[in-house]
């Protein structure tokens, strides 16, 4: 047996299934044992510190003072596995209330965030002012922004450069409608939207790309495994073509769209998913520490 550094013979990609063994388990992060006749590929280690698994709860604009006052009691009472990043995102209104009360276990993020320095801009809170309160992340392109408020690649490509500029972790999201799926678009879809998202980040040290399917979003409609699991290898692929084979290993790229506490084991067993950015389950404690706690699932499959 000879031990190799970071990529499998039989495939370009880093950490993928490898197609000359059927039913292998995926390739770790970082390194693979490999048969001196370089045949079956096999992990011999968990994932790397860089591809911790990631779980943001998006709460979007939902709760009250007392909605959510129970939901970070239940947070903070919740036992979450301790090898998971774990992001809240609750409404601009409760984000000072939520990080000053919920335990430092978990982080928290705006659910959006100015293209530039504060100032005369109605409505809008600057990455300045999230600093200010604590948050560490924004959610940036989430698809009822982009389809419901009308936010273009470019504008949310400006959002995102300031945001990492300032030190700001960003959730970048992408994701295909269903015309588009049907008409067999889903790729060029989310690789221009991550283009839109290359050309202007300064790093990718703090973003976790969120690929959340259009048709699976507050539908009840998830994406099978195998749907979530082809497009973050196709994504992970476009970023080792595109930027480089350590961006493509080390990004995150996590699932979000109907995730619940039922299905989340399923996905999570996927090698290409790295986490999940969660909506309506998010807003109920016990099944978003059970979404959290899905990383034993995709510890089993490795
Ligand atoms: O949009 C989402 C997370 O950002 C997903 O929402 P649901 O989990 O409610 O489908």
């Amino acid at each position: 047996m000879e031990m190799v550094a970071t990529s499998c013979p039989h495939f370009s990609g880093l950490r993928r299934s490898c197609p000359a063994v059927h039913n292998a388990p995926s390739h770790s992060f970082a390194q693979l044992r490999l048969s001196s006749s370089r045949k079956p590929c096999r992990p011999v280690v968990a994932m790397a510190a860089s591809g911790k698994f990631f779980v943001g709860g998006n709460w979007k604009c939902n709760g009250t003072k007392d909605s959510i006052t129970k939901l970070v009691a239940d947070l903070n009472s919740a036992k979450l596995e301790s090898d998971v990043d774990v992001v809240v995102s609750p409404p601009f209104v409760y984000l000072d209330m939520v990080s000053s009360s919920l335990t430092d276990r978990i982080e928290v993020s705006a659910q959006n965030s100015w293209i530039g320095k504060g100032g005369a801009f109605t409505g809008e809170i600057s990455v300045e002012q999230l600093k200010d309160i604590g948050c560490k992340w924004v959610i940036l392109g989430h698809s009822e922004r982009r389809h419901i408020i009308g936010e273009d690649d470019q504008f949310i490509g400006k959002k995102a450069a300031y945001a990492l500029n300032e030190g700001l972790g960003v959730i970048a999201c992408i994701g295909e409608l269903l015309e588009e799926r049907e008409a067999g678009k889903t790729f060029d879809v989310c690789f221009q939207q991550v283009k839109a998202f290359a050309d202007v980040v300064p790093s990718w040290d703090n973003v976790v790309i969120a690929y959340e399917p259009v048709w699976a979003i507050g539908t009840g409609k998830v994406a099978t495994p195998q749907q979530a699991q082809e497009v973050h290898v196709a994504v992970r692929d476009w970023l080792k073509k595109n930027i480089s084979e350590e961006v493509a290993s080390k990004t995150r790229i996590i699932y979000g769209g109907s995730v619940n506490g039922s299905n989340c084991g399923e996905l999570a067993k996927q090698e290409d998913i790295d986490g999940f950015l969660v909506g309506g389950a998010s807003l109920k404690g016990p099944e978003f520490a059970t979404i959290v706690n899905s990383v034993t699932a995709k510890k089993v499959a490795a």
